[in-house]
């Protein structure tokens, strides 16, 4: 199949969604039991995964599909089938090899393999090295024991194993040869296929309720002795022969694949809910009018007040400058994959820190945007028929699952530092970090010049990563190096916050520089670099004076010139906004509907609270009754 770039999928298969017969007529879910929402969710998720099957989507459709931008309007509570369509499959695809593919794949495609991956234990997430799951290898039977030591090592997390999927991806510790050999994935049957019972040895559940994401359906696993085929560990890249030898993967890391993947799809991804949770806001805020009325005897919109066009507008420039990067992002991971594949890893540890950095820089700004987002509208905003508590439960789960960030953040430090002190390999041509090894921008700061901004943006990364380096390596001479690194942490995560922040601006300035369809759009999107600029100034004053540049005289003209752009934003705010393109039915949301028409949305969906059915609930009488009153 001809493969489309992001928008025109969008086009193509947001109505197709949208006027699905399986899909198209949606229910309301916040009254709906535990049980009834995963039905729900289940059957919508699998109607989905019928329809990506159909049309023969190649991955850049299915990342289109499976953004929240529609997942929130198929599956609202949590697709079951998000790790299955996100983690199971691409894993199978590259580090299974091409004979396991051709054994496994018919049956995923055809339904009949409904998979997770499960890497997380009950003690263990972040330190991957440290899971205890073994897989030990017996050369006469030709099969590993799966096994499970106690209940601290069992799975736990893994979404859609409570009680959707029959097989897992398990990454657990190869033992060949009474040798430890690290971390490796393997493919296993947990449910039988007809009946759906867990296989003997297989303990399996449901982990019970969270924040957010409820139908995730995320789960528990314990293996007590397990046979699998020796056939079944994944390898593309490690292998062990029948013998039990054992030959190493082509990068050490080649395992940890489908997660550097997931980090770019969660990165891509939160901007979605920012979108989402941005347009709401602006529409309510100009639909609500409070306050003493003005000349014309109305009441103002909110967006008049400074503090409210502070609380909304900058997150509307972020949709923009983080749709950017991400969708960079993506795209050079299609391109390091490919090299990968053909055995060439040279880019690899650049895309691992980059992914890592960018995933936690979104996932943490797309979160507290969303809150402030949510709080701009006041109580409304509290409730769930806003769709922002929601949002905020999706974006925030992003800064946890798949590497907690401030642990990405310290993975990208430590690729920082390395390149800062020269001890690791020279970055390729067009790398992000030759900044590092180059003097710094001296570009002088001026107010209204996004280069300058963008050269200030430089220097504090530069500034940040330096300065952190030196500091490790003279703690180095003295103190052990898990010391040293400790000594450093809070300056290491900083440093790459900065980096990744530099990341962003370039990326953004390149697509500015590069429009030129439009003086308008040209326009449009250099006020919209320039409030995401200042607002990124606004936030870290103290380091833009440190390390930018900047004196405090700059600063406090950033401020008025930040509240300045506010205003010269304002007239657009709905345009921006429509401009995502975001039918109702996918917003969802009382507060954030085309027509503005908030007021009615609010007492219809009041009208669905079950309390009110009758008059007087009969709950109300049992429970006086009960408690004496
Ligand atoms: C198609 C679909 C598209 C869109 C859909 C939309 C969105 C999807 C949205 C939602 C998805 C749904 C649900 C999400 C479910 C989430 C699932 C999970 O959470 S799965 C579990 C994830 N777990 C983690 O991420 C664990 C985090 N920890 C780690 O990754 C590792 O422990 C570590 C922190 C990287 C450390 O590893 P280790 O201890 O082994 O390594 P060292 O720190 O010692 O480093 C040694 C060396 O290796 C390099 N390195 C580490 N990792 C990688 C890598 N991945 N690739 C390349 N290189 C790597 C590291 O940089 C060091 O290099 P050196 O300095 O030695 O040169
Ligand atoms: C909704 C959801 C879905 C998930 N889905 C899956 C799934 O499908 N499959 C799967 O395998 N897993 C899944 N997970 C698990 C997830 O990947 C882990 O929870 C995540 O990687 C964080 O690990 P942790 O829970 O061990 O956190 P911890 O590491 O225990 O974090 C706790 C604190 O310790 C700090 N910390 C830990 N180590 C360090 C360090 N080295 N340096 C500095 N600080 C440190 C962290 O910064 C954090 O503040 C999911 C989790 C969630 C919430």
């Amino acid at each position: 199949m001809v493969s489309r770039n992001r928008s025109q999928v969008k086009d193509h298969l947001g109505s197709k969604v949208l006027n699905h017969p399986e899909l198209r007529n949606t229910k309301a879910t916040e009254y709906m039991s535990h049980e009834e929402k995963y039905r729900y969710n289940l059957s919508r998720a699998t109607a989905m995964l019928k329809l990506i099957d159909e049309e023969g989507m190649d991955v850049n459709e299915i990342s289109k599909v499976m953004s929240h931008t529609v997942s929130g309007f198929t599956t609202p509570d949590g697709n079951p089938l998000a790790v299955h369509q996100v983690m199971f499959v691409p894993t199978l695809m590259n580090q299974a090899d091409d004979d396991q593919v051709s054994r496994w794949l018919g049956d995923v495609f055809n339904g009949t393999i409904v998979g997770t991956y499960a890497q997380t234990e009950l003690s263990h997430g972040t330190f991957v090295r440290g899971l205890r799951t073994t897989a030990t290898y017996d050369p006469a039977s030709r099969t590993f024991d799966l096994h499970t030591p106690d209940v601290s090592a069992a799975k736990w997390w893994p979404g859609g194993l409570g009680t959707t999927a029959n097989h897992a991806v398990v990454m657990a510790q190869l033992y060949t040869d009474g040798q430890p050999r690290g971390i490796h994935p393997f493919m296993v049957a947990i449910r039988d296929r007809e009946t759906h019972r867990p296989l003997p040895g297989i303990t399996v559940g449901e982990i019970g309720p969270k924040l957010g994401q409820n139908t995730l359906n995320n789960g528990y696993l314990l293996f007590d002795h397990v046979k699998v085929p020796r056939e079944n560990m994944l390898m593309r890249n490690a292998r062990v022969n029948e013998d039990g030898s054992y030959t190493k993967p082509s990068h050490q890391k080649a395992s940890y694949g489908t997660m550097v993947f997931t980090r770019v799809a969660i990165a891509l991804d939160t901007v979605d809910a920012l979108q989402i949770a941005a347009t709401i806001a602006a529409r309510y805020s100009i639909v609500r009018r409070q306050g003493e009325p003005r000349d014309d005897g109305q009441e103002p919109q909110i967006i008049d007040y400074q503090t409210q066009q502070l609380k909304v507008l900058p997150h509307i420039a972020a949709c923009y400058v983080l749709r950017a990067s991400t969708a960079r992002l993506w795209e050079h991971h299609t391109h390091v994959t490919s090299e990968v594949r053909g055995g060439d890893t040279a880019l690899l540890p650049e895309l691992h820190a980059t992914a890592c950095c960018l995933k936690a820089l979104v996932t943490q700004d797309c979160s507290e945007a969303i809150e402030a987002l949510r709080l701009s509208c006041g109580g409304h905003g509290y409730m769930t028929a806003s769709r922002l508590p929601a949002l905020y439960a999706y974006a925030t789960a992003g800064a946890t699952y798949e590497g907690e960030n401030t642990v990405l953040l310290l993975q990208t430090a430590r690729y920082l530092v390395k390149q800062a002190g020269g001890s690791h390999a020279p970055p390729a041509a067009g790398s992000a970090v030759t900044y590092l090894s180059r003097p710094a921008d001296d570009t002088p700061f001026a107010v209204g010049s996004p280069a300058a901004y963008v050269a200030a943006v430089g220097r504090v990364a530069r500034g940040r990563v330096t300065e952190v380096a030196a500091a490790l390596q003279a703690d180095r001479q003295t103190m052990p190096e898990a010391d040293a690194w400790n000594q450093s942490l809070v300056q290491l995560v900083a440093a790459a916050l900065a980096h990744g922040r530099y990341f962003v601006v370039r990326e953004f300035a390149e697509v500015v520089s590069q429009q030129s369809s439009s003086r308008a759009i040209q326009q449009m999107l250099q006020l919209l670099f320039s409030v995401y600029l200042a607002h990124a100034v606004s936030r870290a004053e103290g380091d833009f004076i440190t390390y930018g540049g900047l004196t405090p005289s700059d600063i406090r003209l950033n401020r008025r010139h930040l509240l300045r752009l506010l205003a010269e934003l304002r007239p657009h705010m709905i345009p921006l906004t429509d401009a995502f393109d975001l039918p109702d039915r996918l917003i969802n949301s009382t507060l954030g509907a085309w027509d503005g028409d908030v007021y009615r949305r609010m007492f219809e969906q009041a009208s669905h609270s079950p309390l009110n059915t009758d008059e007087v609930p009969a709950s109300f009488h049992q429970a006086m009754l009960r408690s004496k009153l």
